[in-house]
């Protein structure tokens, strides 16, 4: 399959990570383009990228095949509306923004044309081709769409088709915000490791490389992370006591309270932006 054109309305963080996946796919800076009301960001996403980015919404997506709604939830139903009148039918619509549901895309770009719409959550390690993501399809999506979405999703990562749509906000509280909870992680352990005496530097490579090769052996190994989890703990040992700690802390119940935030958020969003 040849490579769809591809316009990206909103060039920030998201879409300059998909972007920057993408072109180092081999994706040729001449199928990509953007559109974004800031001049600094045009002239970066230009400069990084080699792709054309433009002021003008309608004009970023003239002859492209895949138009990804790459806006803040707040301005997706102003950014619809304006498209509505330039977008194609043929065009397939691919949202990234948490909490807007494919009816109120649909309703947004106008009732009248049924448009093929898929709702995808990636996270920002795209750019480095590790990202994971999330897609649901609506009725109107052919299947050579369908390979278009997973086509530009599996060049920058995993793609993962779900078969239900409310499943989304489930996969922006695990994998969409998740790269935030690895984050803060590694934050945690640099500034712990720091007080502990370590250079800051060394803490964080200590902290990241630790972070790289436990991620790298869960993906890779049989076993389950359970496991390697188990492997790691010497019975009364250090790990033990650091394990013992962070359940006494209630670490599980904290990760699940911090999940159901997220995916609450995304429904709050819902149902305050949408139709
Ligand atoms: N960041 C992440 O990790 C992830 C984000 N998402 C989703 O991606 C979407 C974008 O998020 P993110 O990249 O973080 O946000 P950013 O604010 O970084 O990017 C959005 C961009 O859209 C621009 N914009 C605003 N209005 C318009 C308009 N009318 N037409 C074209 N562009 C416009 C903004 O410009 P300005 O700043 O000048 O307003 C900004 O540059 C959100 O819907 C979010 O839910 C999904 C998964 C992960
Ligand atoms: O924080 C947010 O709302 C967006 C969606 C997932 C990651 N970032």
């Amino acid at each position: 399959m040849s490579t769809p054109r591809i316009a990206f309305i909103g060039g920030g963080n998201m879409a300059a990570s998909l972007i920057g996946g993408l072109r180092a796919q081999g994706v040729a800076a001449s199928s990509i383009c953007a559109s974004d009301p800031g001049a600094d960001k045009r002239s970066e996403l230009e400069a990084a990228h080699g792709i054309d980015a433009f002021a003008d919404n309608a004009q970023a997506i003239a002859g492209a095949d895949v138009v990804v709604l790459a806006v803040k939830p707040q301005v997706m139903q102003a950014v619809c509306r304006d498209l509505a009148a330039s977008l194609q039918a043929n065009q397939l619509v691919v949202s990234i923004a948490a909490g807007i549901d494919c009816a109120s895309l649909q309703a947004w770009l106008g009732e009248q044309t049924p448009r093929a719409i898929v709702r995808c959550m990636p996270n920002t390690p795209s750019l480095l081709r590790q990202g994971v993501s999330g897609l649901f399809a609506n009725d109107q999506v052919t299947d050579t769409q369908k390979q278009q979405a997973e086509q530009l999703l599996s060049a920058v990562g995993l793609a993962l088709w779900l078969d239900k749509e409310s499943l989304i906000d489930a996969v922006t509280a695990v994998s969409g915000s998740g790269p935030a909870y690895f984050f803060l992680m590694i934050e945690a352990m640099t500034a712990a490791g720091e007080r502990m005496g370590l250079p800051g530097d060394t803490a964080a490579q200590l902290t990241m490389h630790t972070a790289l090769g436990a991620a790298r052996m869960a993906c890779e190994s049989d076993v389950g992370a359970a496991e390697l989890r188990r492997r790691v703990t010497s019975p009364n040992g250090t790990t033990e006591a650091a394990i013992k700690a962070f359940q006494a802390g209630g670490f599980e119940s904290l990760v699940e309270q911090a999940m159901a935030a997220a995916a609450r958020r995304s429904a709050e969003l819902a149902e305050q932006l949408g139709n």
